[in-house]
């Protein structure tokens, strides 16, 4: 039974503010693209990788990723406005059994961690990685009132990737077509078909460069990653 991994990597990059769209932004030299993708192109377990990117940056990705030779990099395509549009469209040409949705800009999940999340999803068949909360979470409401504090202990905050049977998560995509509101990850989709997801403990320094701050706290994790090493 294949693996299959899809990269969303087509955002506007608004947090970022940056002329250069976001995964190709440069940690430590290249692109946050290309590292994202090493890890998966050097993970045993994964078969086939589906990258999404803007329309007008497919020939440009090709070019830039050819000298790096990704052999599991089978196709790039167009990816849409909204972050699930982009994953649907790159599910449509995910021909695995198990499908891993990744977002580009995390570079730093480790194989230990996609381990733990391969062997989960073939369990339950939807699976995500996160990390408790830290900080004490207040629900508000529109005018900044605070209106309850969650349990603490009850609270996760969210990764990629998160993995699915293709089937289910396919499935999810088609329903949601229907609602009008976008899901900020591809979890919500199952959860809203009612199907049970099940958490597996990621790493903190799983981050999502988001920000201009997330990239500096990029260069010292992979710093420190280079150390270890
Ligand atoms: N229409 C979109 C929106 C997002 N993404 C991808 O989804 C991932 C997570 O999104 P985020 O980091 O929030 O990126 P952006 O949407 O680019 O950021 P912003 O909201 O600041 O514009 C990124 O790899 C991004 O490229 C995508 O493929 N298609
Ligand atoms: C999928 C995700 O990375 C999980 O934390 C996140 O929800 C993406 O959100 P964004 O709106 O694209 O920042």
């Amino acid at each position: 039974m294949s693996v299959g991994v899809v990269i969303p990597a087509a955002g506007q990059g608004k947090r970022m503010g940056s002329k250069v769209s976001k995964p190709f932004l440069l940690l430590d030299g290249q692109p946050i693209l290309v590292h994202t993708l090493r890890l998966f192109e050097t993970h045993p377990q994964v078969d086939e990788i589906i990258l999404v990117t803007k329309k007008e940056e497919i020939r440009g990705t090709e070019e830039m990723l050819r000298p790096y030779g990704f052999a599991k990099v089978k196709a790039i395509v167009e990816g849409g406005r909204e972050r699930q549009e982009s994953v649907y469209m790159g599910l449509q040409r995910c021909q695995s059994d198990w499908v891993l949705i990744h977002d580009a800009v995390r570079p730093f999940v480790t194989h230990e961690a996609l381990d733990c999340l391969i062997r989960e999803v073939k369990a339950t068949k939807a699976a995500i990685l996160a990390v408790p909360v830290k900080d004490t979470i207040k629900q508000i409401n529109s005018d900044s009132w605070v209106t309850s504090t969650p349990a603490r202990s009850e609270l996760v905050s969210v990764q990629t990737p998160q993995g699915f049977s293709r089937d289910l998560i396919v499935q999810a995509h088609q329903k949601a077509l229907e609602d009008p509101n976008w899901a900020t990850d591809d979890s919500m989709l199952i959860e809203q078909m009612g199907f049970p997801v099940k958490v597996v403990e990621g790493e903190y320094n799983n981050i999502k460069i988001t920000t201009p701050e997330d990239l500096v706290l990029a260069e010292k994790i992979w710093e420190i990653r280079r150390v270890e090493v």
